[in-house]
């Protein structure tokens, strides 16, 4: 028996191949680089102009040996991150072209906010995936203490860092798909739009700037007022975006045109997310929508791998939370009456899932 296994073994056919699961398996090295890159500020150094492996070792601090500075940033370089002219002690580092767009902290199109936070939280979280899985359990910083959907951001939100980091990471992932919907979307056919759990008003902010106008709300947690009244007064939109501060579940909410909702229904289970699609359903006028931002799955549950994860991070997050594809969508929203939907696509991963009244 254990000859043939052998035997077996030793033909291994030509086609197989392990490079994609030592990829996949080795793949937080790769992560790893990347963050700690976005950490030490290397991008935002790098966008005022390429330095050699010197000069980023001082501007940096780093003690490591010149060949570990240079396996870092030559790494960097075969991940397609970093370009370089000349080699080791010759050589000159700059930064790709998309690095240098969405990793630079001086540029408004700076999305590092989500690896920031991936670096500082996501990371050490994720390799309790294992308990998550056993035990169906939260494993961020309330592991171990009893907490339902979404109850992290109390904790959080106790650190004013921690605060400002996680509003930075959600308008660093949703920048691009908040671009692209208000140039797919009409809001102007809305008089009024609410956006429940908005964070620092990004949302609305893009939304007014392309909208003329339609008049906005964005709700969220009483922490988080004053970080969205800062952002709103930087585009000069207080007069057309108003912040209102109080729990989305158990708070009675404003009425709207149109109710928005960016990666607020993923962080609950199925209960929760009926009543809160109930709730929307029945502060809308007749002709009124509900539209969710988020990682929708694609119904077949093989392509989308980003959503995936994100629900997998939702298991880490809130525990009995998870994203959705388009069809548990529509059986939500029909259930608490809605009449129709349609899937705006957005960038790479996320849609727009709406519901019309
Ligand atoms: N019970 C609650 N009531 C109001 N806001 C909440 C509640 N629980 C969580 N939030 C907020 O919901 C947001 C989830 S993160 C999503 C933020 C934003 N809509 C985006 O698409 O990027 C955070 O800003 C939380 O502070």
């Amino acid at each position: 028996m254990l000859a043939e296994s052998t035997a077996k073994q030793t033909n291994v056919p030509v086609t197989l191949d392990p490079s994609r699961i030592m990829q996949f398996g080795m793949g937080f090295w790769a992560s790893k680089v990347l963050l700690t890159a976005v950490k030490l500020n290397l991008f935002t150094h790098l966008a005022s102009g390429a330095l050699s492996a010197k000069g980023i070792k001082e501007k940096l601090g780093l003690g490591a040996s010149d060949r570990h500075v240079y396996d870092w940033l030559d790494a960097l370089v075969s991940l397609g991150l970093l370009e370089r002219k000349g080699l080791l002690d010759e050589a000159l580092y700059s930064n790709a072209e998309d690095t240098d767009f969405f990793l630079d902290k001086n540029k408004r199109s700076y999305t590092g906010g989500i690896l920031e936070m991936a670096n500082n939280r996501l990371y050490k979280f994720w390799n309790d995936l294992e308990d998550g899985l056993r035990t169906g359990q939260p494993q961020n910083e309330g592991k171990g203490k009893p907490q339902g959907n979404m109850e992290f951001f109390t904790e959080l939100y106790q650190n004013e860092e921690r605060l400002q980091e996680f509003m930075d990471a959600m308008s660093g992932i949703q920048a691009g798909n908040f671009m692209l919907l208000v140039n797919k979307f009409d809001f102007n056919t809305y008089d009024t739009m609410l956006d429940v759990g908005g964070a620092d008003g990004w949302l609305s902010v893009q939304v007014c700037l392309r909208h003329p106008s339609i008049q906005c709300t964005t709700y969220d947690l009483p922490p988080v007022k004053p970080l969205a009244e800062r952002k709103i007064a930087q585009f000069s939109l207080s007069n057309r975006i108003r912040v209102a501060g109080g729990d989305f579940l158990k708070d009675e909410l404003p009425k709207a045109g149109i109710v928005t909702m960016g990666n607020i229904l993923h962080g609950m289970n199925e209960e929760t997310k009926a009543q809160l699609v109930k709730k929307v359903y029945d502060l809308l006028p007749e002709g009124g929508a509900l539209m969710a931002i988020e990682n929708i799955i694609d119904d077949e549950r093989r392509q989308n791998t980003f959503g995936l994860l994100m629900s997998l991070n939702m298991l880490i997050e809130n525990g009995d939370a998870f994203d959705y594809t388009m069809a548990d969508f529509e059986r939500w929203t029909k259930a608490a009456g809605f009449k129709r939907t349609e899937r705006i696509p957005l960038a790479g991963p996320t849609s727009a899932a709406v519901a019309h009244k």
